[in-house]
């Protein structure tokens, strides 16, 4: 099939590529020339392990084309959009610019019969608009929302959980359901389910899984609140309860919280929009689900302070990891970030590393130094501070920084160091809602 993705971020470069790979002759289009020019050359924009390799193979095979020409959409029948939607300045509520823009940019190339297919995370009752607002070009709507997670996004795209259709009940549903099984036809031959819905349920299904895993690691941050008030430890509390399978033990993880360009911004939209209709009160909660994530980076600056006698003015606190999450070079609303501007601004003189996100967290954050290796980065620290579970800062023999190090004094803001290690290599090790143990080594 010939496809036009439009927005070639994070979301819609991986689902072009994916796309290609998956046998279609597919064009992705991007206002950004920046972006369209690496993405020509077969060359990644962003760091997403296996999207080098599904580019080449895309390019190789003569399938893949990237474009900032929108006039280049007019001879694919399938046309996704996957432009940003992110958060309103001054708002809780969802940017739609993007999206609309998008939308009028490719209706003077639609042709009747092509379907414009919704990908962006949007409010419910954005697809019905974009419907209305297409009609007539007798082009067609469906909302196909996306559930990849940054860092798995290749993997996640070739071999999706479920695939939801939105498809209004029009009488054209059968007709649509079988373009759109014919686009994900790899995926749905391995057996991924397919769901098909109204287009109101298929809006509101993307941004309700964001609200859920957003609620679930609130929730485990919550109780690593309580066991740090009372003494118990969070990460054997998630393995207990973790273990009921009706609970599960997935985004369990207690820690600094989440960040990224999807889950902060979808649930605060929800909130806006819910407040707009009028059922504000439903989702009341996620108020609380954001501002115990805000509080976890508030904490680290605090449990910072205390282990260096009172304040961190002065201090030399080395930071490990600045994107979202390991395995993405995405910085949006990094709880790293956020803990690194914290810092400096309490006076504290902040230098950090991560393997692929300095150059990003350069651009937005000129108060930090910048480091490229660990050992560099640790230098005379007072402090070290892990925030982005890396591998290779998971690895991390402490024994190896000890000398390097002003004060052995660490605190695991992902709890994924081995506490005991640390300990018997002579550190302060803090977890976050862990038990509290004295070092035990020399
Ligand atoms: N990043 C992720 O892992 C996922 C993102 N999503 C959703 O997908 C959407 C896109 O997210 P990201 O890719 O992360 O954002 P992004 O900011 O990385 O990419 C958006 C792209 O759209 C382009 N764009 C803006 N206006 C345009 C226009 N009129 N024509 C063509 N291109 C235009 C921008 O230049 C940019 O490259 C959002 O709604 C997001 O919530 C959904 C699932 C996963
Ligand atoms: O809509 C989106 O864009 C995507 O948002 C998330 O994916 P992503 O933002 O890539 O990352 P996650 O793996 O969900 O992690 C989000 C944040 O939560 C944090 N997290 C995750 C799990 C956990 O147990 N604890 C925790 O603090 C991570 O460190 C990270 O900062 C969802 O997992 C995807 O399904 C969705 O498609």
């Amino acid at each position: 099939m010939q496809i036009s993705v439009i927005g070639c971020g994070y979301l819609g470069a991986v689902h072009a590529a994916a796309l290609a790979v998956m046998g279609h002759e597919v064009v992705g289009i991007d206002v950004d020339e920046r972006k369209i020019a690496d993405l020509s050359q077969s060359r990644a924009p962003f760091f997403e392990p296996g999207l080098p390799e599904a580019l080449t193979e895309g390019f190789a095979a003569g399938r893949l084309a990237f474009s900032s020409e929108i006039s280049e959409a007019k001879n694919a029948t399938v046309h996704f959009i996957a432009v940003g939607t992110p958060q309103k300045a001054g708002s809780n509520a969802a940017d739609l610019t993007y999206v609309f823009a998008a939308v009028e940019a490719l209706m003077p190339h639609l042709k009747p019969g092509d379907l414009v297919v919704g990908k962006s995370t949007v409010p419910v009752g954005t697809a019905r608009r974009i419907a209305e607002l297409i009609a007539p070009t007798d082009a067609r709507l469906a909302w196909n929302p996306e559930f990849l997670r940054e860092g798995f996004a290749v993997n996640d795209s070739m071999h999706p959980d479920r695939i939801v259709y939105g498809l209004a009940d029009d009488g054209n549903r059968d007709e649509l359901k079988q373009v759109l099984d014919a686009v994900y036809a790899t995926p749905i031959a391995e057996g991924a389910p397919v769901l098909v819905t109204e287009l109101e349920t298929a809006e509101l299904v993307k941004v309700s899984a964001n609200a859920f895993l957003a609620t679930k690691i609130s929730f485990i941050n919550s109780m690593a609140e309580i066991a740090e008030a009372t003494g118990a430890d969070v990460t054997e509390l998630a393995d207990a309860i973790g273990l009921d399978a009706r609970i599960g033990r997935r985004f369990l993880n207690a820690g600094v919280g989440f960040g990224g360009g999807c889950l902060p911004k979808d649930i605060r939209a929800l909130m806006a929009h819910a407040d707009e209709i009028g059922v504000g009160d439903s989702v009341a909660f996620l108020k609380e689900v954001d501002e115990v994530n805000l509080r976890r980076r508030a904490h680290v600056v605090s449990l910072a302070a205390e282990m260096l006698g009172g304040s961190v003015a002065g201090k030399r606190i080395s930071l490990l990891g600045l994107s979202f999450k390991p395995e993405s070079d995405d910085i949006r609303d990094s709880p790293a970030l956020s803990i690194a501007r914290l810092l400096s601004e309490d006076g504290a003189s902040v230098v950090a590393t991560d393997p692929e996100a300095i150059e990003n967290a350069r651009r937005v954050l000129t108060t930090v130094e910048y480091a490229d290796s660990v050992e560099s980065t640790v230098a005379n620290a007072d402090l070290v501070i892990l925030l982005t579970e890396w591998k290779s800062f998971v690895q991390i023999d402490p024994s190896a920084l000890s000398p390097l190090v002003s004060a052995a004094k660490i605190i695991d803001g992902r709890n994924v160091l081995d506490a005991q290690r640390w300990l018997a290599a002579g550190w302060d090790y803090r977890g976050m809602g862990r038990y509290r143990h004295e070092a035990t080594g020399h």
